[in-house]
């Protein structure tokens, strides 16, 4: 099928990659020149595994091609889906501006029948919204041209993209009487086809219900990370282990053991931004979001968790300290430093007049970028932070490790070698990465996130 992607971001990129790797002819589009030419050039703008080889194989194959030509975009595609950002605006509701623009532009050139496909996560009646911009659009050049808006939020995972659009769990589309009918969801149904074919994976729904399927995901998955980070900081205060309760709930199979690890906080461009949002799709329907107003909060005082506990251990004054940190994405296999938690650290730890050195396998690059930006009225504290190539390296001389993101290669490390680098031997575990007693038996000093009074075997 001939499909147009609009947005070449995490999810249009995944998106447009795998749909072409099971043979359609599909166009990438995004406004963004140097990102076209990049991908032009073969170079992924992030860090995605395994995309690099499917974008190379798929562009190699005349399947997929990138442009930032808006009217051959909208040409090419009978399917065109709409994958720009949704960030939040200043009272957390999601900014559509960037959808209503890939609306504006696809109403201005269709020349015959098109599924409009939301695949950006937006609140509910926005696919209203978006057929009302598509209709102002060809009213204004006394078009009649028949078209369907579908809704089919993503639920993938960075870091797992590939595989989870590959092989989903499901695969949510809206499709009703009202915006498309019969012919758009026998389109939609060709196109998930080889992503059915074990089993049928796809659920059916009306495009309203689809749009709140994908808020109610992220915020029941931020909410159990929320409470048991809650339960973590009770346990540390009453000497409770949070992994053995960890094991002794997870294995109820109506509580189950997936998302349910306690640490310093969750990040990404998706579970803080939607919980606003569907707080903020409450507000507007004067329906206080009481758990959700929990959630987030809670979740804003996970990230500061690790800096609290580095200063009650050494002090409001961190003139003279210098601490080590190992990893700065918001979680491992990628780069995205979006709400990461490390920025809360790192702004902590430098107000109170420490210096870092930090490690990541990946994501140096953009925390570089990012750091700028949080620090633009505060340059002076990046001189504070040294960034390195190994983890080794940051050891060396802090006065404590902290670990906020668990990279599989942070799992198993030389615990010889950390203590001899260190100056103390300490470590903050944000993560909880390792058991306390291994600790303990290494004469290490050793916080985690609700394991604290666990010391021995
Ligand atoms: N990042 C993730 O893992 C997931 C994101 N989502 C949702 O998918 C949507 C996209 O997210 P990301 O891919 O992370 O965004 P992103 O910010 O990485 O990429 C968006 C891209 O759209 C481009 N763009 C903006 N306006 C455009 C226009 N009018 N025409 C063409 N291109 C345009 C931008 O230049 C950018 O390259 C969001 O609604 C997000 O909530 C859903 C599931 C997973
Ligand atoms: O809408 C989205 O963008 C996506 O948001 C999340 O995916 P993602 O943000 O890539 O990452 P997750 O693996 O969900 O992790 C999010 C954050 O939660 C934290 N987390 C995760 C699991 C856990 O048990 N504890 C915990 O603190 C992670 O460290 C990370 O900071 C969802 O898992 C995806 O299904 C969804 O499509």
């Amino acid at each position: 099928m001939k499909v147009t992607i609009i947005g070449t971001g995490y999810v249009g990129l995944v998106t447009g990659a795998c749909l072409a790797e099971v043979g359609n002819e599909v166009f990438c589009l995004d406004l963004d020149q140097h990102k076209v030419d990049l991908l032009n050039h073969g170079v992924i703008p992030i860090h995605e595994a395994g995309l690099e080889e499917l974008v190379a194989r798929n562009r190699a194959s005349g399947r997929l091609i990138f442009s930032s030509d808006i009217a051959a975009s909208v040409e090419h595609g009978d399917i065109q889906f709409i994958a720009v950002g949704t960030p939040p605006d200043k009272d957390g509701a999601a900014d559509l501006q960037y959808v209503f623009a890939a609306a504006r532009h696809i109403g201005k050139y269709m020349d015959g029948y098109k599924v409009v496909v939301d695949k950006s996560t937006v609140p509910v009646g926005t696919a209203h919204r978006v057929r009302e911009v598509i209709l102002e659009q060809l009213a204004a050049r006394g078009s009649t041209i028949d078209f369907a808006v579908v809704s089919n939020p993503e639920f993938l995972k960075e870091g797992a993209a590939i595989e989870d659009f590959m092989r989903p769990d499901r695969i949510v589309i809206g499709c009703d009487e009202t915006f498309g009918g019969q012919r758009a969801r026998s389109m939609m149904k060709q196109l998930y086809l080889p992503f059915n074919r074990n089993r049928e994976r796809t659920f059916w729904m009306d495009v309203r219900s689809a749009e709140f399927t994908k808020y109610a995901a992220n915020a029941m998955l931020a909410t159990r990370i929320s409470f048991m980070n809650e339960l973590a900081n009770l346990a540390d205060k009453v000497g409770v282990d949070i992994e053995a309760v960890r094991h002794g709930i997870g294995s109820d199979p109506r509580i189950g053991y997936s998302f349910l690890y306690a640490g310093c906080g969750y990040g990404g461009s998706c579970f803080p931004k939607d919980v606003q949002a569907l707080r903020h799709t409450g507000a507007q329907y004067d329906h206080k979001m009481q758990i959700l107003q929990a959630v987030a909060e809670v979740n804003e005082r996970q990230k500061h968790v690790l800096g609290r506990k580095i200063i009650q251990r050494f002090g409001d004054d961190l003139g003279r300290r210098h601490f080590a940190i190992w990893g700065l994405a918001f979680k491992p296999n990628t780069d995205d430093m979006r709400y990461a938690p490390s920025r809360a650290l790192l702004r902590q730890l430098l107000k109170r007049g420490a210096s870092v050195a930090v490690y990541d396998p990946v994501a140096t690059k953009e925390a570089r970028r990012v750091l700028q930006e949080d620090f633009a009225e505060m340059p002076h504290l990046l001189e504070q932070i040294r960034f390195c190539d190994s983890a080794l390296q940051a050891l060396q001389d802090a006065d404590a490790l902290a670990i906020v993101t668990e990279w599989k290669a942070f799992r198993s490390p030389d615990l010889n070698q950390i203590k001899n680098l260190l100056k103390e031997p300490v470590i903050f575990d944000g993560r909880n990465l390792f058991e306390p007693w291994a600790m303990a038996n290494a004469g290490i000093e050793y916080h985690g996130i609700g394991r604290t009074a666990i010391k021995h075997t």
